[in-house]
């Protein structure tokens, strides 16, 4: 039996965010962890995903110059890429946890569920703490009203996949299918996108994203909406999508990618109090759940913010303060920048434009087709597009979103100018490296 001031559950970027300067304070703490260390991010997430994006990007950009001095785009060498990919992926669970044993800090393996509000149960062990803070994040969701959904295969499976499959569908269009569909397709693969509505990637302005459909239909990625698979049935070596009115498809793979389920089912969380609602655990601006010393934190909350590792970063920064007592205020969220990786990217922060057109009397929203700008005309992108929302009291820039192959760095600058108050003056009074992306903020 042991007592620790607190136990962290879940080691994601959440989750290691806060050991560290935690235990920095002289506290008490220990990480419990049931998979592999580093949590999504780093094992089945961002980083494998875009170690693969970075194939993709030298195969478009050539191929964006294609008779403007280069002579044929690249292939990409699927095989090798994944080994590229698993040097990257390989260590990361051994060194995440040997960082914190070597920074002192107790690792736990196995899955934690608690048994009262002061004490969590890992396989055999009985672990006391005064504080808990729950970082379990989110696992992929299954559409279980499909007759054999569990013949899809998930994320995960996609970012571990030896060979590529000739031909490859993703029931669900947000940010997961995008990505991936633009990966497998720039590598050869015909892939689909199933979505059943009219709107994929709904967070983005549906002009954006109708724009970046036709970039990706010119791919080899075919996009059909308002279709709800209701079956998939194995045939040899290929599998079936059928809607059951008149839409079959045979792909080689399907996966789902239909949205991530949170994991706080299984922490016997309503034994002991703990609200949760379809978004994940419940909790207050403090980030304290319904039970008083039990914290949460990171993809697992419900939140409007969107679920991605800076956020969780954040919040683990914001709890180490609140825990340490070097701060009683609420936690407050700074803009916080979004990208779809693909070739192209789209990107968005601050105050979206659909709030902005619901809101014309205190917004104006500034488009700039882009395609032509020195920027994006020497890279021979197909279209590049930026749109900026002002206040109209104050003329500060408090919204962006963004599309091209340099959009996550455009979008970063956004950010950055709306968390330092949003004024042309904080454009203007920058000398920014010429000519990049940045520079043209001048004339927006
Ligand atoms: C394919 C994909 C691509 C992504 N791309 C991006 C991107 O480009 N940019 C971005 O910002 N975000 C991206 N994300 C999201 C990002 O991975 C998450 O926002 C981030 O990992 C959340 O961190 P977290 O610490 O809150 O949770 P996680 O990283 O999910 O960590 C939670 C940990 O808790 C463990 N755990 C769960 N339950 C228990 C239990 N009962 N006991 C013990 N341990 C438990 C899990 O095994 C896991 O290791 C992507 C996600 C996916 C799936
Ligand atoms: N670049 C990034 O930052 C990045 C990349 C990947 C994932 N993520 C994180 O992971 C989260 C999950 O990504 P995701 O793509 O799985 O989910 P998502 O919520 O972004 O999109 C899932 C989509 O599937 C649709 N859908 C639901 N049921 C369906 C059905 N029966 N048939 C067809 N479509 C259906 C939903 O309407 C939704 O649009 C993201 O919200 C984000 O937090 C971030």
């Amino acid at each position: 039996m042991t007592n620790y001031d607190v136990v962290i559950i879940g080691a994601g970027p959440g989750g290691l965010g806060l050991a560290y300067p935690l235990k920095q304070a002289g506290l008490n703490i220990a990480v419990v962890e049931e998979n592999l260390w580093g949590g999504t991010c780093p094992n089945r997430g961002c980083d494998p995903k875009k170690v693969l994006l970075a194939a993709v990007e030298a195969r478009m950009h050539s191929k964006y110059l294609v008779n403007n001095g280069i002579k044929a785009a690249p292939e990409i060498d699927w095989p090798a890429l994944m080994q590229f990919e698993k040097t990257f992926t390989a260590p990361v669970s051994k060194n995440s946890r040997s960082g914190l044993s070597n920074a002192d800090i107790d690792t736990i393996s196995g899955h934690a569920e608690f048994v009262d509000s002061n004490t969590l149960k890992v396989g055999d062990k009985i672990i006391h703490s005064a504080k808990f803070v729950i970082a379990t994040g989110q696992r992929p969701g299954r559409l279980m009203a499909v007759k054999n959904q569990e013949l899809m295969l998930t994320s995960t499976d996609f970012l571990k996949m030896d060979q590529l499959p000739d031909e490859i569908a993703f029931i669900g269009g947000g940010y997961i299918a995008f990505e991936l569909a633009m990966i497998a397709a720039a590598a050869g693969a015909k892939v689909h996108i199933i979505h059943h509505n009219d709107r994929p990637l709904k967070d983005f302005p549906k002009e954006y994203v109708d724009d970046l459909l036709k970039q990706m239909e010119a791919e080899n990625i075919q996009i059909h909406l308002n279709t709800d698979i209701k079956e998939i049935k194995k045939e040899t070596n290929r599998f079936i999508l059928d809607d059951e009115s008149g839409f079959t498809l045979k792909v080689d793979r399907a996966f789902v990618t239909a949205g991530r389920k949170p994991n706080d089912d299984t922490l016997n969380l309503e034994k002991i109090g703990v609200q949760t609602d379809r978004g994940g655990i419940v909790v207050n601006d403090h980030l304290e759940t319904t039970i008083k010393g039990i914290f949460a934190m990171g993809d697992v909350i419900s939140k409007s913010h969107p679920k991605l590792t800076p956020v969780s970063g954040f919040e683990a920064q914001y709890l180490a303060k609140l825990l340490n007592n070097q701060t009683t205020e609420a936690i407050d969220y700074p803009a916080i920048p979004t990208v779809v990786y693909g070739m192209p990217k789209l990107a968005q922060t601050g105050v979206k434009l659909q709030e902005a057109l619901e809101h014309e009397d205190q917004y104006q929203i500034q488009t700039n087709e882009t395609t032509d700008w020195f920027t994006y005309r020497r890279l021979g992108e197909p279209q590049a597009k930026v749109s900026v929302v002002r206040e109209r009291k104050t003329n500060k820039i408090v919204g962006a979103v963004t599309m091209s192959s340099e959009a996550e760095h455009l979008i970063n600058d956004f950010a950055t100018v709306i968390n330092h108050g949003g004024s042309a003056s904080e454009i203007n009074n920058q000398i920014w490296a010429y000519p990049t992306e940045a520079s043209d903020l001048e004339y927006m």
